[in-house]
């Protein structure tokens, strides 16, 4: 379990002072996987790195595994970090260790023995798929396999909490989805809680059950995973939705677009559905109770985790009195009508 409750977070002072969190409050429950998405420069590195006070926030408390992390140093602290393991994007292993003393290194500062390092090590290198590199140096590895000796390394304190820091930014997608799909694993057989920040919707989409948008050092919305990619609250989430779908309406089209209806003009419109509504033939019913026809210019389904979301976007043909009918026929069947703006009909 993680708790955050009302974390600030201030590098510097008076005029050069950046506020990198603002009041964040987050709770992740214990076994869960917990996104954290947001633009460059957000917070994201700041807030991850306060959970284990790698950074100490400036105001508010952190409480990891029910214990309040902003209470502890020196050897409370080492001892609570023990608890709480962390990857990062660029892997950080020693490159002059080898696999096996890379993965023993948190073993060897916490005091075992050889034999013990040994019994732990070798299960764990088995666990992410690197029993054949034991002797193999970082340089020898490709990042996916340096990417997995790393979170062998955050397991072997037999952590509650794993933190990971953009762990999949420096790997192509068929890697990151290998390594999303081992701490998939981790999660569900060790029970073990995850955090995650990201700047990828795929990784959200592909693993985490909550996520939270962080903007400017606040936390700004959080959901589900399915309601976030399905309804997303502020025009920041709405956004990363339509990058990660990458439905946006033709250049050309948008060239062409005027703010203001008129009786010469036709709307487009983008069109968000989910639940019943993907699988009712909503267009064919426009054509047949509004009169309406309708021109589709893209569209998409996407499967996020138990839920279908569906993206349109569209001109609607019909006379202005009967276009305002159809959307307020869509609306009625719980889609989400946003009138992008409108065309010049040929006729
Ligand atoms: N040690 C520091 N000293 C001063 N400012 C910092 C420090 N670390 C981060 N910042 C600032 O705090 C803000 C948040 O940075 P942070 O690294 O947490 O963002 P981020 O969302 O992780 O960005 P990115 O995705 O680019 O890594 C930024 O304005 C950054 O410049």
């Amino acid at each position: 379990m993680i708790e955050l409750s009302n974390v600030s977070k201030t590098y510097g002072s008076g005029a050069d002072a950046v506020h990198a969190l603002r009041d964040v409050d987050l709770h992740i429950p214990e076994g869960s996987i917990h996104g954290v998405i947001g633009l460059s420069g957000a917070g994201k590195s700041t807030l991850i790195r306060c959970v284990n006070l790698l950074e100490r926030p400036t105001g508010g408390s952190v409480t990891v595994n029910g214990q309040e992390m902003t209470r502890l140093d020196g050897q409370a602290l080492n001892r609570a970090r023990h608890r709480i393991g962390m990857i990062f994007q660029h892997f950080n292993l020693l490159t002059t260790r080898n696999v096996f003393d890379n993965v023993a290194l948190p073993l060897e500062l916490m005091g075992h023995n050889r034999a013990s390092i040994k019994q732990r090590v070798l299960p764990l290198l088995k666990l992410v798929g690197l029993d054949d590199k034991v002797q193999q140096f970082p340089a020898q590895l490709s990042g996916g396999q340096k990417q997995r000796v790393a979170i062998a390394r955050a397991l072997a304190s037999e952590p509650a909490v794993l933190l990971c820091d953009e762990a999949t930014s420096a790997l192509d997608p068929q890697t990151t989805g290998s390594i999303l799909e081992l701490l998939r694993d981790i999660n569900r057989t060790l029970g073990i809680t995850i955090l995650l920040i990201t700047h990828e919707m795929e990784v959200v989409k592909s693993i985490c059950h909550r996520v939270g948008l962080i903007s400017d050092g606040r936390l700004v919305e959080e959901a589900e995973v399915g309601d976030f990619f399905t309804a997303p609250e502020t025009q920041l989430g709405r956004e990363f939705l339509n990058d990660f779908l990458q439905l946006s309406p033709p250049q050309e089209l948008v060239n062409r677009l005027e703010d203001a209806p008129d009786e010469h003009t036709h709307p487009v419109v983008r069109l968000t559905f989910s639940g019943d509504a993907v699988a009712t033939p909503l267009i064919s019913r426009l054509a047949r109770e509004c009169g309406v026809d309708v021109s589709i210019l893209q569209a998409k389904v996407e499967s996020i985790q138990e839920r279908t979301l569906g993206l349109m976007i569209a001109e609607l043909l019909g006379t202005q009195a009967q276009t305002q009918q159809a959307m307020r026929y869509l609306e009625s069947h719980e889609l989400k009508v946003e009138v992008l703006g409108h065309v010049q009909r040929d006729d």
